[in-house]
């Protein structure tokens, strides 16, 4: 008898998150050009007997209808090319899934071009590596409702559970399951970058090796900072190097590569002028460390002063402080965007049941989460993380501690781009009068843009040149 659902694109995550489907009692099969992708399926899935096929034809015939197809392939081009060769073979109430790290407005113009096939088309945001796929992601569907309810039951079953709640939920119609994993992994560079930052101010601010650093993010991952990407992070100071006995880490090149969907963040953040800075600076710090040759040149022509950081173990805390700070400021940036975002492009996003389904599996998972999902289950509608009172408390606690990080790091010359931002934008935001109409003034004075004013409605002009000039 026929499969239940067919993966296209038997790579790890491909292969790793059909493995979990059989784990829990689905027939399913595979399909990929690759005789190897095809050979590893089976060995990994003998348990399961479970078999992929080379021809699309056959793969297409030994599914049952209406067909469940999820596309794990590259995102770009790719996924068009194999949707090409899928629409001849399918009939009418077929599903495609793409589960690639798609950009959302590909995933829309899909969806209109097959809904008029008569095909049904999503996208889906899995995030969680290749551990996630094969134990559990967490997942964030989007699109064709009755596609997603036809998956649903599979899709619950092989997701992490946090408890007991499947780390999955329908995002919301068109592209907004792709769009809520792309903030997702905005969010996902930000931490990313302040544990890079954080290791700095470790290593050359306070002169710590690896096993002081990995003994120091042990303690904080049993804290509130307990978060996957800690729980990596401490790990990977442990790791010797075969080839030269030292420190694997230390051999590792300081250029970050990024394959986009941080960059995406950021410009949709720019089209919708929903500011994320911190995000920002994150992108900014790969695409600056790829510049290897000049940062060398210039470390010699522009020597470090020397860097004077007195007690370590006080230094420590206000550190926890600062990174506890920034973590929550990361996640407020991308749920703003998200909430701006459900506005302008329809999305209806739920940040209660996103908050949720990040709790577990995902690559950005941490016990902050679960105050943000208590955070709008209490408020809804609460118009920025930084307006729950809890979090608020939180923040006013750490705030001084975040503030001598800073001062210390920008004292020492130790760039700290996305701690920072992370100041600024609570000083910014917390602002009732922000010095912006300097350049509201500037902007009517050189370009005429006009202004408004404080006292009266309507949009004013100025002859800033002569008027009154004392
Ligand atoms: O949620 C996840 O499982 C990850 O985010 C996953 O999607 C992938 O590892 C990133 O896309 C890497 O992105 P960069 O190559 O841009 O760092």
């Amino acid at each position: 008898n026929k499969y239940t659902l067919g993966m296209i694109g038997l790579g790890t995550m491909g292969r790793n998150l059909l493995l979990n489907m059989a784990d829990n009692g689905f027939k399913v099969t595979g399909y990929d050009k690759d005789p190897k992708m095809l050979k590893k399926l089976e060995e990994d899935g003998k348990s399961h007997s479970l078999i992929g096929f080379d021809s699309l034809e056959d793969f297409i015939q030994s599914l049952e209808l209406p067909r469940r197809i999820v596309l794990l392939v590259p995102a770009g081009a790719i996924v068009d090319s194999v949707i090409k060769e899928l629409v001849p073979l399918l009939e009418k109430d077929d599903m495609i899934i793409d589960s690639g790290n798609s950009h959302f407005t590909d995933t829309s113009r899909r969806a209109t071009e097959l809904a008029d096939q008569g095909i049904h088309f999503f996208g889906m945001g899995i995030s969680g590596g290749e551990e996630g796929a094969r134990f559990g992601p967490s997942m964030m569907p989007g699109g064709d409702k009755k596609a997603y309810e036809a998956v649903k039951p599979i899709l619950e079953a092989v997701s992490a559970k946090v408890n007991g709640d499947p780390c999955v939920t329908y995002i919301g119609p068109g592209a907004s399951g792709h769009f809520v994993k792309m903030v997702h992994n905005g969010i996902e560079y930000s931490m990313m970058q302040l544990l890079a930052e954080t290791y700095d101010l470790l290593k050359n601010g306070l002169g710590y090796n690896n096993d002081q650093i990995y003994a120091l993010f042990e303690k904080w991952n049993n804290g509130r900072l307990k978060s996957f990407l800690l729980e990596v992070t401490k790990d990977i100071f442990k790791v010797k190097d075969e080839k030269t006995g030292g420190f694997l880490l230390d051999y590792v090149k300081d250029e970050a590569k990024s394959k986009g969907t941080g960059k995406w963040t950021s410009q949709v953040s720019m089209d919708l002028q929903l500011p994320i800075p911190t995000i920002n600076e994150s992108v900014s710090a790969r695409d600056l460390s790829k510049f290897k040759a000049l940062r060398v040149s210039l470390s010699k022509s522009l020597p470090h002063e020397g860097i004077k950081i007195e007690d370590s173990s006080a230094f420590e805390i206000l550190l926890e402080q600062a990174l506890y700070f920034a973590m929550i400021t990361s996640y407020a940036q991308g749920l703003h965007l998200l909430e701006q975002a459900s506005v302008e492009f329809k999305y209806e996003l739920n940040l209660k049941e996103i908050s949720q389904i990040w709790r577990g599996g995902c690559i950005i998972r941490a016990e902050l989460l679960e105050d943000i999902y208590q955070a709008y289950t209490k408020q809804p509608a609460l118009p920025h993380l930084y307006a729950d009172e809890s979090i608020q408390q939180q923040l006013k606690d750490i705030l001084p501690g975040t503030r001598a990080v800073v001062i210390t790091a920008i004292q020492n010359g130790i760039a700290v781009p996305c701690f920072a931002s992370a100041l600024t934008y609570y000083d910014s935001l917390r602002t009732a009068s922000s010095p912006l109409n300097l350049t509201q003034a500037q902007r009517d004075f050189f370009g005429a843009h006009t202004f408004e004013r404080i006292d009266a409605e309507g949009i004013f002009h100025a002859d800033w040149n002569s008027k009154n000039l004392d």
